[in-house]
C-alpha cells in the first residue's frame, strides 16, 4: 500500500440530537506523516477520529482508513490501529509488564512474553517493568498507555489529546518517541490543544464546529491566514492593551509576558493604528513574524468555545 493515503475521508458528518458536530470533514494522511488535529473545546475531534477508526458511522460521507473502508470494514481497522483515547485506562494494581501482558492477550499475540519484552524495550519501560502502574508519574503512566497501543504493531496511531495533564519534559519526550515511531513508517493522527505540539506535526487540520477551517504545514497555516504582527513593548501592557484595543486596522490583542503581540490583515492601516495608540507612552512597536499561537488565537476569537452554544462570528 505504500503510496497510498493512510486516512482518506470525505465529507465525513455526524450529527447528535439535531446537532451537527462534525460537518463534511475531508482529510487525507499520508504514510509516516504526524497530522495534528487541533480545534477548540467540542470542536469535534474525539468524533472524528472514532469515525476513522469506525468506532462511529458517519451520518453522511465516506472513506478509507488503511486502505479499508471505514463504515463496512470497521473490524478490520480496529485490527491495525493503536487508539489512545483521552481517558485511557490500565490496572492501577498490575506491574507495567503485568499490563502489557494483558494487552497481548487480547490481541492474541504470540510468544506473548517476546511481544511484551519487544514493546518494553521499544519505549524505555524494561528497568520499570515491575512498577505498579498505579504508582507511576504522568508521564510514565503516559508511556505505558503508548507502550499498550503500539505493541500490536499498528500501522496507524491515532492519539487523542495525550499529553493533557503532563509536565513539558515528559511532554517533549513523549514526542521524540512519536517521532521515533513515525521514522519507522507508522502513521500518527494527533489532537492537541498545545501550540508547541502543533508545532512538532508535519502538518496540521484546525477544526471549529465541526468544520475545517484552517489546514496545511506550520507556515503554510500562518502564511494562509493573512495576518501581520506588531510585537509591543515598554510602558504597561495592561493599560496599552487598552489603548490598543478596539481601534480600526487592530483586530487582535494578546499579551506574551512583557510583550503584546498586535495582529491585523490590513498590515499599513495596522501600522498606523499601532503608532497612534503609542503615541506619547515610550512603548515601541516593531514588526515580527506572525506566530502559529498569533493565528490560533484569532481563529479561536472567530469561533468562540464549541461548548458554549452560540454560532461562531464567522466560517470559512
Ligand atoms: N455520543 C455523543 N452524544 C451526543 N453528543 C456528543 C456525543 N459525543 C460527542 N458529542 C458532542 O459532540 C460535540 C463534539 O465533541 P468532541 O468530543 O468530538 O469534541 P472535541 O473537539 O474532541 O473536544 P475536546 O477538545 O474537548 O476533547 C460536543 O458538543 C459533544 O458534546
Amino acid at each position: 500500500m505504500t503510496g497510498a493515503a493512510i486516512i482518506d475521508i470525505e465529507g465525513l458528518t455526524k450529527v447528535f440530537s439535531g446537532k451537527t458536530v462534525v460537518d463534511q470533514v475531508d482529510m487525507t494522511v499520508a504514510r509516516g506523516e504526524i497530522v495534528g488535529f487541533l480545534g477548540p473545546n467540542g470542536s469535534g475531534k474525539t468524533t472524528t477520529i472514532r469515525m476513522i477508526c469506525g468506532l462511529l458511522k458517519p451520518d453522511a460521507g465516506s472513506g478509507t482508513c488503511l486502505g479499508y473502508d471505514i463504515t463496512s470494514e470497521a473490524d478490520r481497522i480496529k485490527l491495525e490501529v493503536g487508539y489512545m483515547t483521552q481517558r485511557f485506562s490500565f490496572y492501577e494494581d498490575l506491574t507495567i509488564r503485568e499490563n502489557l501482558d494483558f494487552v497481548a492477550r487480547l490481541y492474541d499475540l504470540t510468544p506473548r512474553a517476546g511481544h511484551v519484552d519487544r514493546t518494553l524495550a521499544q519505549l524505555g519501560l524494561t528497568n520499570r517493568q515491575h512498577q505498579l502502574a498505579g504508582t507511576l508519574s504522568g508521564g510514565w503512566k503516559q508511556r505505558l498507555a503508548l507502550a499498550a497501543c503500539v505493541m500490536h504493531k499498528p500501522q496507524l496511531l491515532l492519539l487523542d489529546e495525550p499529553t493533557a495533564g503532563v509536565d513539558p519534559k515528559a511532554r517533549r519526550e513523549f514526542w521524540d518517541e512519536i517521532h521515533d515511531l513515525a521514522d519507522s513508517g507508522l502513521t500518527v493522527l494527533v489532537s492537541t490543544h498545545y501550540m508547541d505540539e502543533a508545532e512538532r506535526c508535519h502538518r496540521i487540520v484546525y477544526i471549529a464546529y465541526g468544520r475545517v477551517v484552517a489546514r496545511g504545514t506550520v507556515p503554510e497555516v500562518i502564511a494562509a491566514s493573512g495576518l501581520h504582527t506588531f510585537v509591543v513593548r515598554g510602558g504597561g501592557t495592561a493599560t496599552l492593551a487598552r489603548r490598543l484595543r478596539d481601534r480600526p486596522g487592530i483586530e487582535q490583542v494578546a499579551s506574551f509576558g512583557n510583550d503584546l503581540h498586535v495582529v491585523g490583515t490590513d498590515q499599513q492601516l495596522l501600522e498606523r493604528a499601532v503608532n497612534e495608540a503609542i503615541a506619547g507612552t515610550g512603548a515601541t512597536a516593531e514588526p515580527d513574524a506572525t506566530s502559529l499561537e498569533d493565528v490560533f488565537i484569532r481563529l479561536m476569537g472567530q469561533t468562540a468555545d464549541n461548548f458554549d452554544g452560540s454560532e461562531p462570528e464567522a466560517r470559512a
